[in-house]
């Protein structure tokens, strides 16, 4: 059986004063930003390995080196596009992609659906398909010391 397949992403981003906080596609208002070769966006980022795993096609760092300088701050959404084009090209479309944000300030429920919004159109699916959840990890670990964030997707993606 080989029409649907699932699968998974997880990405780690540390927290450091003075860089932007690009998470979902939107900027938000922090003392603190992600760090990393990219805008450092990692729930595009776990969503690109969920998708590219899901086709067996390896992950985001195969595609777009940290070496690279051509992705020095890119933008992660233009990453994302890349990878829907990839997904669609091998005769796939997105089920549904659900996802968890580990991040221990702020709270990102209230930016929930300007993200969905952002997503669903950089990746050409319905907001239905995209779910975005958040936890903080009661203070505890990497993301409770707000020095870093982290994420989970799983994705379905089925042969059209
Ligand atoms: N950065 C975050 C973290 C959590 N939330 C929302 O708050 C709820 C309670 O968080 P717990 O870690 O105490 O379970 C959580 O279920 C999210 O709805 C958030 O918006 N932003
Ligand atoms: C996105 C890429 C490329 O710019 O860089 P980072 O922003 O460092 O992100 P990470 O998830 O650590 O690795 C993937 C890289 O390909």
């Amino acid at each position: 059986m080989n029409a649907f397949r699932i699968g998974f992403g997880y990405d780690v981003h540390q927290l450091q004063p003075n860089y932007e906080f690009w998470l979902g596609g939107i900027k938000l208002a922090h003392e603190k930003g992600a760090v990393g070769h990219s805008d450092a966006d990692v729930l595009i980022h776990v969503i690109c390995d969920a998708l590219l795993g899901a086709a067996n096609m390896r992950d985001i760092g195969y595609h777009f080196s940290d070496k690279d300088p051509k992705y020095k701050g890119i933008d992660s959404k233009i990453l994302l596009a890349e990878v829907m084009q990839l997904i669609r090209d091998a005769g796939y479309e997105i089920g549904n992609l659900d996802t968890t944000i580990c991040l221990q300030l702020p709270k990102v429920n209230p930016h929930i659906p300007e993200m969905k919004a952002c997503l669903a159109k950089v990746m050409n699916i319905s907001e239905d398909s995209i779910s975005i959840k958040a936890t903080t990890t009661e203070w505890l670990g990497f993301v409770g010391r707000e020095e870093g964030v982290s994420a989970y997707c799983v994705a379905l993606i089925y042969k059209v």
